[in-house]
């Protein structure tokens, strides 16, 4: 039976990479997939992965209906066995009711990766539909860290590495951000709601080593 799945993670977790290994893997056994991603970093239409692998895709956009681009495909002679989509939190709610309809209706396996939630630590309406309407969530296995060693479950907007809480929901942007650029950085849930950066820390302690106990014994 096909699936609609959400892999959600913080940035810097892994997501784009799986995504094309996956990609990879289909299409190693004679699947014909389709890729999309919204507003990548590293520019329009191309899913790029930290670990150096980038590829081609699909650039989503708000005119983007996922069910027409399926069967005006399958119109065409275009076999359609599989969909991957990064950076999904980008995506209209009404898109991802369209991924889950080309789940039911055409049986076409749905694989999206996104992160859930944005610097506020609030839902993307995307990630909020998928975790309402996906078959299953998939958390990815490798963590990434928070700079105190604990598992990062959050994303942080940083100027200057400095958390802040206004702004746009939408900014594309990096975890390796220069000194003046808005920038991102993944914590754990408790230096989040503290907004305790790596900067910050480092500013309040003396040594990283004082820091992980003063942290511990005070928090
Ligand atoms: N130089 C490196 N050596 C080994 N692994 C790396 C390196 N740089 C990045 N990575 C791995 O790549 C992950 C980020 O992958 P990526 O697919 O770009 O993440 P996401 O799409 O979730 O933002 C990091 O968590 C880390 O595991
Ligand atoms: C937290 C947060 C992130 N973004 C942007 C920043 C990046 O361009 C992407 C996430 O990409 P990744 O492949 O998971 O690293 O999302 C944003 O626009 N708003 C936010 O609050």
């Amino acid at each position: 039976m096909a699936e609609l799945v959400f892999f959600s993670g913080t940035m810097d977790s892994g997501k784009s990479t799986l995504a094309l290994q996956m990609h990879h893997n289909h299409a190693a056994r004679g699947r014909d997939g389709v890729l999309f991603t919204r507003q990548d970093r590293a520019g329009t239409a191309t899913i790029s992965s930290r670990l150096g692998l980038t590829q081609r895709a699909h650039e989503v956009d708000d005119s983007t209906d996922f069910w027409s681009d399926v069967i005006a495909r399958r119109t065409h002679g275009r076999p359609v066995d599989y969909l991957i989509g990064d950076e999904a939190q980008f995506y209209t709610a009404a898109q991802v009711e369209q991924l889950a309809r080309v789940v039911d209706e055409l049986g076409v396996d749905v694989y999206v990766f996104g992160i859930s939630t944005d610097f506020r630590a609030r839902l993307f309406p995307g990630a909020a539909r998928l975790v309402e309407l996906a078959d299953r969530v998939e958390i990815l296995q490798v963590r990434a860290l928070c700079w105190c060693g604990a598992r990062a479950t959050h994303n942080a907007r940083t100027i200057g590495g400095t958390m802040v809480v206004e702004g746009a929901q939408v900014v594309v942007g990096d975890v390796e951000a220069g000194a003046d650029e808005v920038g991102y950085e993944v914590l754990c849930r408790r230096h989040h709601m503290r907004r305790m950066t790596a900067a910050a820390a480092r500013a309040s302690s003396p040594s990283p080593q004082t820091l992980t106990s003063v942290d511990e014994l005070s928090l």
